[in-house]
């Protein structure tokens, strides 16, 4: 995490009291977030070159009950940004509704869809079948409130709650009572790496066609350097989506083609991970550091 964030304007997608904003707040406490509506408004009109209106933008990216967010993933490689730090937030939701209103009342839950897929148990057995997607947690409160609905709660924080004046029907109603959401810090320039402290490293990288082990190839390279990985997912490789697996047969054999984001319990500064990255990119078609940023080492 980089220190203090005096004078940074940083861009979270919702409305004030989404968890996208504490987390801004978490990775720099004097920053001044702007709300955003979506996140491609925050990549592109507030962060990118051309417009930059702020310095920063906030992108979740996995939670420890619902996984990888993977749009977000595509994000990260659709635009020229890069990763200068990440953040983990305790993700504690609160069930709230108008004043008076019971939980007996309510038909139907309004929030971002993964806050609904994270508290999805809790609610059914709280009898609550409807299901409403939004943009962001805080937007559902506001909304709710707005339009005074007596027969709609909301998944959010107690931040919101306080901010649009909703009561707190039930707290801690994720599914498991750890609930954990990494953050990307994103900037248009990049840090520089350093190892006087845990640092990560995010890259992704293509494979070639029909040549056998390739992806124990390419994760090798750290392996043989004792560089830790951290994480590894694939995505659709949506410019190429098939490589053609074998050419010994009449028809050549075509399976889905991907592309590998892997982090990396290293710096960039680190000549062992430069080496690493090196002998990757002798036979990886692409590779593209997305980030080399200290990692949020803080209790959760
Ligand atoms: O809607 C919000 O409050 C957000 O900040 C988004 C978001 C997400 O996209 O995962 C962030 C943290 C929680 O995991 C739930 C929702």
């Amino acid at each position: 995490m980089e220190s203090g964030g005096e004078g940074l304007k940083v861009a979270y997608q919702g409305f004030p009291g989404a968890y996208s904003e504490s987390a801004a707040k978490k990775a720099y406490p004097h920053c001044q977030t702007v709300p955003c509506e979506h996140f491609d408004t925050a990549f592109q009109s507030k962060i990118a070159v051309e417009n930059c209106t702020v310095d920063r933008a906030v992108l979740p990216l996995e939670n420890t009950l619902g996984g990888s967010i993977h749009r977000n993933y595509d994000l990260l490689l659709r635009h020229k940004l890069h990763i200068v730090g990440d953040v983990r937030l305790a993700v504690r939701h609160c069930l709230l509704a108008n004043r008076g209103v019971k939980i007996g009342n309510l038909r139907s839950v309004m929030s971002h869809p993964q806050a609904l897929a994270q508290c999805e148990h809790t609610l059914t057995e709280l009898g609550i079948e409807q299901r409403q997607a939004v943009d962001d947690t805080a937007g559902a409160a506001k909304l709710v409130t707005e339009q005074m609905l007596q027969d709609t709660g909301v998944v959010a924080s107690s931040l919101a709650a306080e901010l649009y004046g909703l009561d707190i029907l039930a707290e801690n109603i994720q599914d498991e009572k750890e609930n954990v959401t990494r953050f990307m810090m994103l900037a248009r320039k990049p840090i520089v790496p350093q190892v006087d402290k845990p640092f990560k490293t995010s890259i992704v990288f293509s494979l070639e066609d029909w040549k056998p082990a390739q992806l124990l190839k390419a994760l090798a390279v750290f392996a043989l350097r004792d560089i830790d990985l951290t994480k590894i997912e694939s995505r659709p490789h949506k410019k190429r989506p098939f490589r053609v697996a074998d050419d010994t047969f009449s028809t050549p054999v075509k399976y889905f083609n991907y592309l590998f984001y892997v982090d990396l319990e290293a710096s960039m500064a680190d000549p062992k991970a430069l080496k690493a990255l090196g002998n990757l990119e002798e036979f990886a078609p692409f590779v593209r550091v997305l980030g080399s940023y200290p990692t949020d080492v803080s209790e959760v």
